[in-house]
C-alpha cells in the first residue's frame, strides 16, 4: 500500500475514495460550480494537491462518460503531474474546452487519475542506420 498525503484546497468536496475491485483509477470532482458557453476554455480546478509517492508520477484523463454527461473535451487529452508538482497551493486542474453550452456543478466527478512510476534514465545515442527493416508508416497494415 502507498500513502498519498493530500491537502484539500476545497472544504466541500467529497474526500478522494480508492475503490477495490472496480478500478483502480480515482475519480476527481470539479471543485466549483463553472459555466461554459460553446467553444470556451476553462482550467477546472479539481480542489486538491498532493505529494506523490517518491519515483512517481499522475496521469488524469476524462472519464469515459464526462463528453456525455457535460460537452466537454480534456485537451492536453492526458494530464502529467509532475512529483514536483507538490506545494500547498499546486492545486491540480482540468483543462477542458466545452463543445456545447454546459453547466459543471462542484463535486460532479469530471476525470479520473491514477499514478505511474517514472521511465528509467534515457540516454539518447544518434546512429547513421538502425539496422532494422521498415516496418511501413501509419495505417500500411490496411483497413480490415
Ligand atoms: O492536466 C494537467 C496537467 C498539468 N497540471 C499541473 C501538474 C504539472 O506538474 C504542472 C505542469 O504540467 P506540464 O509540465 O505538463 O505543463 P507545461 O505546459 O510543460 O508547464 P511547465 O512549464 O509548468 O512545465 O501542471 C495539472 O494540474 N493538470
Amino acid at each position: 500500500m502507498e500513502k498519498i498525503r493530500i491537502k484539500y484546497l476545497c472544504e466541500d468536496i467529497e474526500r478522494l475514495k480508492y475503490i477495490d475491485g472496480k478500478s483502480d483509477w480515482i475519480d476527481l470532482r470539479a471543485a466549483e460550480d463553472v459555466e461554459m458557453k460553446a467553444g470556451e476554455f476553462r482550467l477546472i480546478p479539481l480542489g486538491i494537491a498532493m505529494e506523490l509517492p517518491r519515483g512517481y508520477e499522475a496521469h488524469v484523463i476524462p472519464r469515459s462518460s464526462t463528453y456525455k454527461n457535460f460537452g466537454i473535451l480534456q485537451t492536453n487529452s492526458m494530464g502529467l503531474i509532475d512529483e514536483s508538482y507538490c506545494g500547498d497551493n499546486d492545486q491540480w486542474y482540468m483543462p477542458a474546452l466545452a463543445m456545447r453550452d454546459t453547466v459543471i456543478r462542484k463535486n460532479d466527478r469530471i476525470c479520473q487519475f491514477r499514478i505511474m512510476k517514472h521511465q528509467p534514465q534515457l540516454e539518447f545515442e544518434a546512429v547513421d542506420t538502425l539496422g532494422h527493416e521498415d516496418r511501413g508508416g501509419l495505417g500500411s497494415t490496411g483497413k480490415q
